[in-house]
């Protein structure tokens, strides 16, 4: 839910950062295209207003009423016939070549000299448009406005029949028309947008713009592009420091003296023309937040719908784990509900676990039954050999079983075996003198020395105490019994190196010989040796006695 989240955040977040660069860019491309596209519509509607007013001047100087200004009542007249026409034109009037104001709208400045005035002595050379100018002597005459009068002159020469100048007709055109232009230009819409229309004169004189630029020289990379004749579109810092999208343009023709030459400046603050973006960047930003809340929630409450029969089959597992370790039987795995396939896992688990159990108890079982026989068996074992534990060599038990395999043996080879009964002569002594220990060690040493010394297939037995048995098989008669039993007693005789001394003792044999043909009675046999030994003893000890 976490890599998810945070997935579809930085998603939202890389989208909003492109999508409101893009639209940045966007806004502030399409801004300048507006803004150079106004500065040429003001551009060309102040062009066609000075264009038009020249050509009107041009046109007063050629006709009669005004080229013949000694009837002034006449001259007067069509003059104030246009300024009905034209609002704009403040002030029309006709001086003579000296300079003396012959006839003019309202009869302002009839019989003053202007002679002095820029309009007048341009006038003279040939028609002419005169700059932007505080009106001087007209200020007192004109009625008063809220706005300070300001002109713009065009003037033209009168010819006289000999063509000689007598005289020139002048407009005065108040600057209002201007700022009414600028006022038709900019919708409602731009104004509120903060859109501005400046016309700055070639010498950076704002003469139209803010209140705080206004009469003031500026110079601006828009200015100096816009009066090298250039038409475009810019980013720049303004006078005031803020950044402007600002297009520009210029007015008139270089060179030509009927037309003036301003720089034509429409503006309006970046972050005016950003705020659509930037409000676009905000939607998107509560529009992304809401959609990754939304999201997050999706992806937890998925992440819930998974987990949550996954965290109680893994705690059912983990329970029937326990139980198994400590020995118990698990509890059945729970079928969880949920979505299809921990349904299906569960249940694979829940037989898994029951096979499993199933399993256990039977090898459980098997391996019960199994300890019962190897027990059963090993007691069995047991009982049939409970060899001598101290000398190692069979023991009674053992030489009982034995003894009947031997008489058949006898009867399959046709030859005697014999039983030689030996009982050790003054081992009490030993025990006495020496210790038990000591004792034990010469038993051991004695049936070593006993079975060392008969052959392989010959059985060597230890009856008790210090009673010994030997069955020597394969035997050729009586004597030769005899014979077997005088060596192993002189070797009896040799001493013996105990743990911490060295003994000599004797031994009593009593020899039973065992004929092919003879019955299979074992305890006779055994009581027919027994018996001979005690012969033996009684004869001295440390000597062989037959039985008969
Ligand atoms: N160290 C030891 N002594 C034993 C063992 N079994 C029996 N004895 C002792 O062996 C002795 C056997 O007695 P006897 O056979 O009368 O002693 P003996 O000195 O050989 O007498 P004779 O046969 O008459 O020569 C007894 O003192 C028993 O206590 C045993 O396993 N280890």
């Amino acid at each position: 839910m976490l890599t998810v989240s945070i997935a579809v955040a930085l998603t939202v977040l890389l989208h909003v950062a492109l999508v409101s660069h893009f639209a940045q860019q966007q806004a502030r491309k399409e801004a300048q295209l507006r803004l150079e596209q106004l500065s040429w519509q003001m551009r060309d509607s102040l062009n066609r207003v000075t264009g038009s007013a020249i050509v009107t001047v041009k046109l007063l100087s050629q006709l009669p009423q005004v080229r013949s200004y000694d009837k002034p009542e006449e001259t007067r007249q069509v003059l104030e016939s246009l300024q009905r026409a034209v609002a704009d034109y403040a002030w029309i009037g006709v001086a003579d070549a000296d300079g003396k104001v012959r006839a003019a709208t309202g009869r302002m400045l009839e019989g003053a000299m202007v002679d002095a005035r820029p309009w007048f002595q341009a006038g003279l050379k040939g028609a002419h448009a005169t700059d932007y100018h505080p009106a001087k002597l007209l200020n007192k005459l004109l009625p008063k406005s809220s706005d300070p009068w300001r002109f713009i002159d065009m003037s033209a020469p009168l010819l006289g029949n000999d063509s000689a100048v007598r005289g020139v007709v002048g407009v005065h055109m108040s600057w209002q028309w201007v700022r009414n232009r600028a006022h038709q230009l900019l919708t409602p819409a731009l104004r509120a947008y903060g859109a501005e229309v400046l016309v700055v004169r070639a010498d950076g004189t704002v003469l139209l713009g803010p209140g705080e630029l206004l009469e003031k020289k500026i110079d601006t990379p828009s200015l100096r592009l816009a009066l090298k004749g250039g038409i475009g579109s810019l980013r720049e810092e303004g006078p005031d420091g803020k950044v402007y999208l600002t297009g520009y343009s210029r007015t008139g023709t270089t060179g030509d003296p009927t037309t003036l030459q301003w720089a034509v400046l429409v503006r309006h603050t970046e972050d005016a023309a950003l705020a659509e973006a930037h409000a676009l960047e905000r939607r998107m930003i509560w529009l992304s937040v809401l959609m990754a809340v939304v999201l997050a929630s999706g992806a937890a409450l998925l992440a819930r719908r998974l987990t949550r029969p996954m965290d109680a089959l893994s705690c059912a597992i983990e329970q029937a784990i326990d139980a198994t370790r400590a020995g118990g039987r698990p509890d059945d795995i729970p079928v969880v509900s949920g979505f299809h396939e921990a349904q299906v896992l569960s249940h694979a688990m829940r037989e898994l676990v029951r096979s499993e159990e199933e399993h256990r108890s039977a090898l459980e079982t098997m391996n019960q039954q199994l300890e019962n026989t190897v027990a059963a068996r090993t007691a069995d074992l047991q009982a049939l050999l409970l060899h001598d534990s101290l000398t190692g060599l069979p023991n009674r038990r053992a030489l009982m079983q034995t003894l009947p395999d031997a008489m058949h043996r006898a009867a399959r080879a046709h030859k005697p075996c014999a039983l030689l009964f030996l009982d050790m002569d003054g081992f009490k002594c030993v025990n006495d003198t020496h210790g038990h220990e000591e004792g034990d060690e010469l038993l051991r040493q004695f049936g070593v020395r006993l079975a060392n010394a008969v052959r392989k297939t010959d059985m060597v037995a230890r009856l008790a105490g210090d009673e010994f048995v030997v069955v020597l098989e394969g035997l050729s008669d009586a004597q030769d019994a005899h014979e077997k039993a005088d060596n192993l007693l002189a070797l009896l005789r040799d001493s013996y190196a105990l743990k911490r001394t060295r003994v000599t003792v004797g031994a009593s044999i009593g020899v039973a010989l065992h004929l092919p043909e003879d019955a299979h009675d074992l305890d006779a046999w055994l009581a027919r040796a027994d018996g001979a030994m005690y012969a033996a003893k009684r004869g001295g000890k440390n000597t062989v006695a037959l039985a008969a």
